[in-house]
């Protein structure tokens, strides 16, 4: 939940300020209380600053709570320079936000002041309206999650299990920049670390969860080869393994290289993956841990973005296949996808009943179990965050994940790879802009339209912003 900041600017007369105090309350005491209905924590500096000295304090106060965002809010004429002086003590996005009220100027306040922020060249927003008209609420609660997640970023600790898969540079990123960029740290761990605390996994829980797999999956496909409850259990154990260092680790994302030392000799890390990124497991609701197969960071770091901003699990899939006839993407990977998106309900049961354990395909000689569905339809925000001589871009996109009648679905899976999860997508973009363009093999995504907050992450991340409509 992002932690919304409220200033109330007033005028320095005293006797203006007498007057109109009670107005300016009013005012922001109904945008308050809307901000809180839609779901944000607010702090508000105190009474209307009419003095240098209260903007300055205020600020501090402010930025002393750790809000994401700051709203400087103008019901009335308001002196510019204590906006300036508020503005100083706070280093957090600011957005300036108008009555419109025209019995007092408050549109005349915010337009000095942004001014004046413009001559200094102090990045804000601004919006207008009644307090509680959708268009400043929903302006305000974008620019407040956005800078959440921004912001959010610095800190963490990213877990690197093994390093660049297959000669894959699009999954390396280098940790200098994402130290300066976004502040996070990138822990380096030795995929031999897995293999060894998979062995000591608690094998109660490891039954426990095979047998839950066993229960509420479409179906758990053994072949005595590929596919063996023993190869299962080597899978839900290096999940348990996972969560182990993640928890002495202290990381709060992570990616597994796999191919090809683990997929060759130890197991594919799908199952281990998908149960890292549902917000579920065999005991329970759980926070997903977001987790990028073939170690990729800035796909794990797209996922990591996306998902606070919509508060969904990410999806993570190769650019697979483009079938022209029906203008359709199959968004596909070995077995990445969490399987929340196979339903995308908050019982596992209902996505579960559609997921299919698969025995691993040729490419994968250790086997397991790939975790095979079609993502559930419906509007999604899509892109990622891909690197062009050094810069990163943010590259996004509006989509549609669409349902086939099961004999079109049986035909399309059966083009490409049928035991491995897919999405059919139709991207909001020409296919000769995105394959000439996009920056990688790897797409992320969540549901619903969020481009109004990514176009803000970017913003606040220095990220060019690279956005594809047709
Ligand atoms: C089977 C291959 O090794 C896949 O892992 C490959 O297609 C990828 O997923 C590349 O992102």
């Amino acid at each position: 939940m992002a932690r919304i900041g409220v200033l109330g600017i007033s005028d320095g007369r005293e006797h203006v300020h007498q007057r109109n105090s009670d107005f300016i309350r009013e005012k922001q005491s109904v945008l308050v209380r809307s901000l809180r209905a839609a779901g944000h924590e607010v702090i508000e500096g105190g009474d209307p600053v009419n003095s240098n000295i209260a903007a300055t304090a205020q600020g501090r106060r402010l930025a002393d709570s750790g809000v994401d965002v700051t709203v400087l809010y103008y019901a009335v004429w308001a002196f510019p320079h204590f906006t300036m002086l508020a503005a100083s003590a706070l280093d957090t996005p600011l957005v300036l936000a108008a009555s419109t009220d025209p019995t007092e100027p408050g549109l005349v306040g915010m337009l000095a002041a942004g001014g004046a922020l413009d001559q200094i060249g102090r990045d804000h927003t601004r919006t207008w309206g009644a307090p509680d008209d959708p268009e400043p609420l929903s302006h305000i609660g974008a620019r407040a999650t956005a800078a959440a997640a921004a912001s959010g970023l610095r800190g963490l600790t990213f877990g690197r299990f093994g390093g660049r898969p297959m000669g894959m540079n699009t999954a390396v990123a280098n940790t200098d920049q994402w130290q300066r960029s976004f502040g996070i740290d990138v822990e380096e761990i030795d995929q031999y670390e897995l293999v060894l605390r998979s062995r000591h996994a608690d094998p109660g829980e490891v039954r426990k969860a095979r047998e839950w797999f066993e229960q509420y999956a479409g179906e758990v496909r053994y072949d005595g080869d590929k596919l063996t409850p023993e190869l299962l259990e080597r899978q839900i154990a290096s999940y348990l393994a996972v969560r182990e260092i993640i928890a002495e680790r202290g990381l709060d994302f992570s990616g597994i290289k796999a191919q090809p030392e683990l997929t060759e000799n130890f197991a594919t890390m799908d199952v281990t993956e998908a149960l890292l990124n549902d917000p579920y497991d065999w005991n329970g609701p759980k926070r997903p841990h977001i987790c990028a197969t073939e170690a990729d960071m800035d796909g794990a770091l797209t996922m990591k973005l996306l998902s606070d901003v919509a508060g969904t699990p990410a999806l993570f899939a190769d650019v697979r296949h483009y079938h022209p006839d029906r203008d359709v993407w199959d968004l596909c990977n070995s077995g990445q996808h969490a399987t929340w998106f196979a339903a995308r309900s908050a019982d596992p049961a209902e996505n579960l009943s559609r997921v299919r354990l698969c025995p691993e395909v040729f490419f994968f000689p250790a086997g397991g179990a790939s975790v095979r569905h079609i993502a559930a339809p419906g509007t999604m925000t899509l892109g990622r965050l891909t690197r062009r001589d050094g810069r990163y871009r943010m590259q996004l996109m509006l989509g549609e994940f669409l349902e086939f009648d099961p004999a079109t679905t049986a035909e399309l899976v059966d083009r490409s790879t049928p035991e491995w999860p897919h999405a059919f997508a139709r991207l909001d973009v020409p296919t000769e802009t995105f394959l000439s363009r996009f920056g990688a093999n790897h797409i992320h995504a969540v549901p619903g339209d969020h481009r109004t907050e990514l176009r803000a992450v970017a913003q606040l991340l220095d990220l060019d912003l690279e956005e594809w409509t047709r």
